[in-house]
């Protein structure tokens, strides 16, 4: 990406929306031959419940798909559906041709089991990349390629790293945070040997997570705590992304959306992927690769 905006800081912005707009015209173009030879990718998504951030980030996806020429499926639940009922909509997508990928929207109710859940995808139809048998691959593919869907967010803090030239050779990558969509697997891609970072993964266990952050080339933060992530903490020049996301109430009891990245990262760090409009379009964005790719592999 050649156009270098600014933060107000010394940063340059990682720009998540301009790099997502760029992935999605690739895959409408993509999408458009696969039509010409008579299939049609569809996504399928699984909300349980009444959460609304939920929900618009489901109505986004299906948004995002009509963009590229994805068709959609919507499978919405309310909060006391079973185990057993929700078990029941996943055996039909893996059965429905016309889904040719889908994602069971997390976090789900409490009571729920979501590892079962995400286990029943159809690897091949698992639009998140999150099944077992997927992350599997990752593992075990080190050096060739991978053809099996990757997980969005972690694929998509990568493509924005490299979009920006941000080194990666040998880096010293720093993640914030275990959680399942982002943490527990953005190191499988950062330490494959074609990227070739070192990472380090640090959640609520660390000891000491300045000290952690303090010798990091690219910081990584998917904690969900605001402000986790400090300017004197941050080595100058470091690339940061702020992918997490907290509801937080204010003083005066307003509420708003917080990221990870506290204010004045933007005048230490290098490169910063802002929060909103880093990492999340880039998730929406990949999310809609996974399903492309699965088309395509599935024409054959
Ligand atoms: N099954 C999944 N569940 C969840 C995932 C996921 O990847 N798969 N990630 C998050 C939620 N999420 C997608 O589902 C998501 C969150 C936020 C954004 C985003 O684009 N955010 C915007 C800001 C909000 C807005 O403008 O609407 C931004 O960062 O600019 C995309 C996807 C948890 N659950
Ligand atoms: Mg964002």
């Amino acid at each position: 990406m050649s156009a270098a905006a600014t933060t107000g800081g010394r940063a340059v912005v990682l720009d998540g929306r301009a790099a997502a707009a760029a992935v999605k015209a690739d895959l409408a173009q993509r999408v458009a031959a696969l039509r010409e030879r008579g299939v049609v990718p569809g996504l399928g998504t699984v909300l349980v419940g009444d959460d609304p951030g939920s929900a618009t980030y489901v109505r986004g996806k299906h948004r995002d798909c009509a963009e590229v020429g994805i068709a959609s499926i919507r499978v919405d639940l309310p909060a006391d559906v079973t185990q057993a009922e929700v078990e029941e909509h996943l055996e039909r997508l893996n059965a429905d041709p016309a889904c040719t990928g889908y994602i069971v929207q997390l976090p789900l109710p409490a009571g729920m089991d979501a590892n079962r859940l995400l286990e029943l995808v159809d690897p091949a139809k698992d639009a998140d990349g999150l099944h077992p048998t997927n992350l599997g691959r990752l593992v075990l593919r080190v050096r060739e390629e991978v053809t099996s869907p990757l997980p969005c967010t972690p694929r998509g803090v990568i493509d924005l790293l490299q979009r920006h030239e941000v080194p990666l050779d040998g880096a010293e990558v720093v993640v914030v945070g275990r959680g399942t969509t982002v943490g527990r697997s953005i190191g499988l891609l950062l330490t494959r040997r074609d990227v070739n970072a070192t990472v380090t993964l640090c959640h609520t266990g660390t000891r000491d997570l300045a000290a952690h952050l303090r010798r990091a080339d690219v910081v990584v933060a998917a904690a969900g705590v605001p402000g986790i992530v400090r300017p004197e903490d941050v080595k100058p020049g470091a690339a940061v992304l702020d992918v997490g996301v907290s509801r937080v109430v204010d003083t005066e009891g307003n509420a708003r959306l917080a990221g990870d990245v506290a204010p004045g990262v933007e005048e230490v760090a290098g490169w910063l992927s802002p929060n909103p409009g880093g990492v999340g379009p880039m998730t929406r964005a990949l999310l809609l690769a996974n399903v492309v790719e699965a088309a395509e592999r599935a024409a054959g």
